[in-house]
């Protein structure tokens, strides 16, 4: 298994991927490179964390991350474009490498997670991903398409579906409460967080399934940073819209007909109060979940430029605001180095270190450990090889490094 700068060559008729890129480039980059097998594992540090404001390298970080059998989560996230897939896909694999089974799942409504990994993963269930020495699996989460199902569900029903597809995106609760409404505006003008609601209700089924027990590791890729910040704010929107909401039941009781024909009567003389008090203690555990400094960590992604580490500053801030903890920021695609650099590149690399040097005057960014990442030549994309490629009979030193 290996996430490495995508090349394929045909030989023999096997996939056999090139990792010239990499080598050629920094070992630190190991974050989006996987470790060798490990009779091949140089010695040294595979996933160098630097912190900031303490600047001796350290490789505390990663052995950090992998330590102990109690599930963790990742939530990779930070502007758009500038690397959280590839670095959650990296993330995921290595986990999954060291022991961990593990889940990447994306919440970002523009999903490329199937890309990274060149496997569908659309449609709304778990993927093994085949490769690592521990299960891997992925899942995108597609808030847009649950969106349209539950609209075409209401079109072709009159609502008699509802509930059922509520049920299985574990939100069942809310549409009896709104089931009197005009469900159809709704969707047209949905509230802010509705398809984080979706994401956050998948998380939930994680915590709660048997399915998902064993998985120790969970990383999320998600939405870009507007989108992070809804998500993680959708409890307490829930929990205020919790009030609107049982205000409306009473209104709900007087139209207690109406819904008869839709839920059935046994269903509306449920207690509205109570599923309603198990809507917002299930959105509270999520936000507990979020901000619990044992399990859950937010890890930024950038960029070297500006404007990315100004936004990243700002995440930062808001997510030091929410009580999410952040100790982690990967710097991604910095320029290797090079003995001898073409204008550009150099004009590019001066600009790269103004940029870093924000990371160390920032008051909330330098506390943070730092990965740096290299910009690569080619895409960045999870792909394994044929265990069957790599014979050492058959293959050059450099190609079995990287294979399993
Ligand atoms: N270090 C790197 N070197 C070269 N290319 C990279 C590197 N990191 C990411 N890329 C490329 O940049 C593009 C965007 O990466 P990716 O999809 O991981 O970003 P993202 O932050 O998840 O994007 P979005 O916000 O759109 O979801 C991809 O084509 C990816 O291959």
């Amino acid at each position: 298994m290996a996430v490495v700068g995508f090349r394929r060559h045909l030989r023999n008729n096997r996939t056999t991927i090139t990792t010239s890129c990499l080598s050629r480039f920094n070992p630190a980059f190991d974050f989006i490179s996987l470790p060798a097998p490990k009779k091949h594992r140089p010695h040294r540090s595979l996933f160098q964390v630097r912190s900031v404001a303490a600047s001796a390298e350290s490789v505390a970080g990663f052995d950090e991350m992998v330590a102990g059998t109690q599930r963790k989560y990742y939530l990779l996230g930070g502007k758009g474009g500038v690397g959280k897939t590839s670095c959650a896909a990296s993330l995921a694999v290595k986990f999954a490498n060291s022991g961990h089974p593990t889940l990447v799942v994306s919440t970002d409504p523009a999903h490329s997670l199937s890309d990274s990994f060149a496997q569908d993963l659309t449609g709304g269930s778990l993927v093994p991903v085949e490769g690592p020495d521990s299960p891997l699996f992925a899942l995108e989460i597609n808030p847009e398409k649950a969106r349209e199902e539950f609209r075409s569900v209401i079109q072709k029903n009159g609502g008699t579906g509802v509930k059922d597809f509520m049920d299985s995106m574990g939100l069942g609760m809310l549409v009896e409460q709104i089931g009197e409404l005009k469900l159809g505006e709704l969707l047209d003008t949905p509230p802010p967080g509705l398809d984080e609601a979706i994401a956050i209700s998948k998380v939930m089924q994680f915590l709660e399934s048997q399915e998902y027990s064993m998985f120790t590791r969970i990383v999320f890729d998600t939405a870009p940073t507007g989108h992070t910040l809804r998500l993680l704010s959708l409890p307490d929107f829930l929990d205020a819209s919790i009030g609107k909401i049982l205000q409306l039941k009473q209104k709900i009781a007087s139209a207690a007909s109406a819904i008869k024909s839709v839920f059935g009567q046994e269903e509306v003389k449920q207690d509205a109060a109570g599923k309603l008090e198990k809507l917002r203690e299930r959105m509270l555990k999520v936000r507990e979940l979020f901000r619990d400094t044992e399990s859950t960590e937010f890890v930024i992604v950038t960029i070297p430029t500006v404007m990315a580490i100004s936004e990243s500053s700002r995440l930062c801030d808001s997510l030091k605001k929410e009580s999410v903890p952040v100790k982690r920021l990967i710097v991604n695609q910095i320029l290797p180095p090079s003995a001898s650099d073409c204008k550009f590149c150099s004009m590019k690399r001066k600009d790269q270190m103004r940029a870093l040097d924000m990371i160390h005057n920032d008051p909330s960014l330098s506390s943070l450990m730092l990965t740096q990442a290299p910009l690569v030549d080619v895409e960045i994309r999870v792909t394994f090889i044929p265990r069957s490629c790599c014979r050492k009979s058959a293959r050059d030193a450099t190609d079995c490094e990287l294979s399993f």
